[in-house]
């Protein structure tokens, strides 16, 4: 078993940084500033960027790249006007295989485990809406920024018969706190960009995405004087608590997952919560 520490040096290792850069996957496209070396990393799987295995596995071997490549940061965002990303891919769950769920499930956590350690800086620029899943991604960032007021995030899971899983909701408390949490997750309450900002699920509420990436810049400017190894360490380490639970849980956090989606009610929950969306 990976303990918290040993995954928290092997991955602080500074290494040589390269310019250009590729996602190698049609659903990511990855833009890297030459001169700042920050990664803009855009979902683009049409057409609400519904987190599906492939889309999972492209982010989670692009963030694995920027690590290796030497990125000095990373912007993530999507290339989809209005959507940040409709969370997980409800046909993946919808009358999936147990196979095909466990793949789906284990490539979820390793993008989470990948993104919420990773020793870069990283900024969401969120310029759509971001329920469940989408919030994770966002809030799984070091720092903020929505663009426009008519978007809404937030763990939603519970209007859909489902539960958003401990380390989602761990995710919210290190930021929101738990009453705000719990209050949020037991209604599946969506926020408003004001009621998020107020809150603090987000930063910044900025007009356009040329003030989120000067919002971005002046992140990323905190740490133009600190060591990235201290920085890293210190990250971890304020986020060791959420993430070592998910290590050292895996295969229970999966056989959880697997026992609740099978469920008949929920089945037939998921089933027509699909159905209402494509009816719209
Ligand atoms: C124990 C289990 C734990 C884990 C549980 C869950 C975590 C999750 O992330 S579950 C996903 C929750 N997501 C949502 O509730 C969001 C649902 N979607 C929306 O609210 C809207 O689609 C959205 C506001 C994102 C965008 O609205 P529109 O721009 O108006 O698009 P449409 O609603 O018309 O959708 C277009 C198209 O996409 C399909 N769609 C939307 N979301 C999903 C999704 N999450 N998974 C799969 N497919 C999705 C929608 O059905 C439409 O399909 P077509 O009609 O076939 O084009």
């Amino acid at each position: 078993m990976t303990t918290v520490l040993q995954h928290v040096v092997r991955r602080s290792i500074l290494r040589p940084f390269a310019k250009s850069f590729s996602s190698g996957s049609p659903l990511v496209d990855v833009q890297v500033n030459d001169k700042t070396g920050v990664a803009i990393v855009k979902m683009g799987r049409a057409p609400v960027n519904g987190l599906n295995t492939e889309l999972l596995g492209a982010l989670n071997d692009t963030f694995d790249s920027l690590e290796k490549n030497k990125a000095t940061g990373m912007i993530l965002s999507s290339s989809i006007p209005n959507i940040y990303s409709a969370g997980l891919d409800i046909s993946e769950m919808y009358n999936g295989t147990p196979e095909n769920l466990t793949k789906f499930w284990n490539t979820l956590q390793s993008m989470w485990i990948n993104l919420y350690s990773t020793p870069l800086p990283t900024v969401a620029l969120i310029n759509g809406n971001a329920p469940a899943g989408g919030c994770l991604l966002a809030m799984s960032c070091e720092y903020r920024v929505m663009v426009g007021s008519k978007f809404v995030i937030g763990l939603n899971e519970t209007q859909l018969g489902l539960f958003a899983p401990k380390w989602f909701q761990d995710t919210m408390v290190s930021i929101i706190g738990p009453r705000q949490t719990e209050l949020a997750l037991t209604s599946g309450k969506l926020f408003s960009a004001q009621e998020a900002l107020k809150i603090g699920l987000i930063d910044e509420l900025v007009a356009s995405e040329e003030e989120a990436l000067a919002s971005s810049d002046k992140f990323f400017g905190l740490f133009k004087r600190i060591p990235g190894y201290a920085r890293g360490q210190t990250k971890n380490f304020v986020r060791a608590e959420v993430l070592d639970w998910l290590l050292k849980n895996r295969e229970h956090d999966t056989k959880v997952f697997l026992n609740s989606i099978q469920l008949p009610h929920v089945q037939k929950g998921l089933g027509l919560y699909l159905q209402s969306l494509k009816k719209k």
